[in-house]
C-alpha cells in the first residue's frame, strides 16, 4: 500500500491495447467546501489524483469523506472552489465530456418499456431512432435481456432492473464511467453475479471508471487501484495497486492469496478511518 496519492502506476500494460476507449482523469490541487448554514464546511482538501486512461479506479473511505463530491467533480455536477478537474488535459466543462453515471438507485423510468429505457440516453443526444433501436437491442443482448425488450419495467425483480440501467448507460459508449454504489441495492448473490458481468462487458471497452464502494473487497475485486480516502476534510489517505489478473472471477476472494493479502492491508486502514469520522462526529454532537 502507498501512502498518498500520486505515484502509482498502472499495474496492466493492456490498457491501450484493442478498443480501449478511455481518458485521463487529473484532480490538482482540488480544495472544495460547502456552506452549513453561514459556515464554510471544507470536504476536500489538496486532493490530487491521476487516474490513467482506462483504469479503473475504487474509491473508499468513511461515509461523507467526499468520495461522491470527487465524483461529481468529474461529472461536471458541481465545480471544485479552488484546483481543477480535467479530462484528457482539459478542465470539465458542461457537454464537452463523454461521462456518463451510474448511482444505486437504478432511476429507469416507470412509463417506459425497458427498451425505451435503454434508448433514452441515445434519444437525448438526437440518435436516429433505427439506430436507437438496433443499439439498445445489442445491449439488452449483452446483459441477457432480449426477451424482456417489450416488458414493463415495474415488473422486473431488482437485478434485472440495474442489469437495464447498466445498458442503458454502455450503450452512449462514455469514455468515463461514474458509478456511485452501483450494486448496493443488489442482494448478495445478485451483487456478486452482476460484479462479474459488469467487468467483463467494461473489458470489452475500457472506458475509465471511477467507482464509489463502502464494499472493500468488491474494490479489490473490480479495480486497478484502490484509492482509501480520510475525511474531514477528504484526502487521500492511502492508495492500493490490484495485481489481480484479468478476467476477475468471484472464487478470487476465497483462493487468491493476494487478494486476502490487500484485503488485510487495506481493511484495518480503512477500520480506522471510519472509526476517527465516527468519534469526531460524536465529539461534535457533543459539543452541540
Ligand atoms: N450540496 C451540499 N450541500 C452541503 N453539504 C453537502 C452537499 N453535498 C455534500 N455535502 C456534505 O459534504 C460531505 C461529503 O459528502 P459526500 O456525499 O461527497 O460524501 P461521501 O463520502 O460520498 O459519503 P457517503 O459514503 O455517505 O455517500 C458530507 O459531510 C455532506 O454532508
Amino acid at each position: 500500500m502507498t501512502e498518498s496519492a500520486g505515484t502509482a502506476t498502472l499495474n496492466r500494460d493492456d490498457a491501450s491495447k484493442g478498443n480501449a476507449r478511455g481518458v485521463s482523469i487529473t484532480f490538482e490541487d482540488v480544495n472544495h467546501s460547502f456552506l452549513h448554514g453561514d459556515t464554510p464546511v471544507r470536504v476536500l482538501t489538496d486532493f490530487n489524483l491521476d487516474i490513467k486512461p482506462s483504469e479503473f479506479v475504487s474509491i473508499v473511505g468513511p461515509s461523507g469523506c467526499g468520495k461522491t463530491t470527487a465524483l461529481g467533480m468529474i461529472g461536471n455536477l458541481l465545480k471544485p472552489r479552488a484546483g481543477s478537474v480535467k479530462i484528457d488535459g482539459a478542465p470539465v466543462k458542461p457537454g464537452g465530456n463523454d461521462a456518463a453515471f451510474l448511482f444505486a438507485r437504478d432511476a429507469l423510468l416507470p412509463w417506459r418499456r425497458v427498451r425505451s429505457n435503454v434508448e433514452l440516453g441515445l434519444e437525448v443526444r438526437g440518435v436516429p431512432k433505427t439506430e436507437r433501436k438496433d443499439r439498445a437491442d445489442e445491449w439488452l443482448r449483452r446483459v441477457r435481456l432480449s426477451e424482456f425488450a417489450d416488458s414493463d419495467v415495474n415488473h422486473l425483480s431488482q437485478g434485472m432492473r440495474q442489469r437495464v440501467a447498466i445498458a442503458r448507460t454502455l450503450v452512449q459508449n462514455p469514455q468515463v464511467l461514474l458509478m456511485d454504489e452501483p450494486f448496493a441495492a443488489l442482494d448478495a448473490q445478485t451483487r456478486a453475479i452482476q460484479q462479474e458481468e459488469f467487468t467483463s462487458l467494461w473489458e470489452a471497452e475500457r472506458p475509465t471508471v471511477v467507482f464509489v464502494t463502502h464494499d472493500l473487497e468488491e474494490a479489490i475485486l473490480l479495480s486497478d487501484r484502490v484509492i482509501l480516502m480520510a475525511s474531514r476534510p477528504g484526502r487521500i489517505a492511502a492508495e492500493m495497486t490490484i495485481e489481480l489478473e484479468r478476467p476477475r472471477r468471484q472464487e478470487m476472494r476465497r483462493e487468491s492469496p493476494l487478494f486476502k493479502q490487500y484485503y488485510e492491508e487495506m481493511s484495518d486502514r480503512l477500520r480506522h478511518e471510519v472509526q476517527l469520522a465516527e468519534d469526531r462526529m460524536r465529539e461534535e454532537n457533543v459539543i452541540d
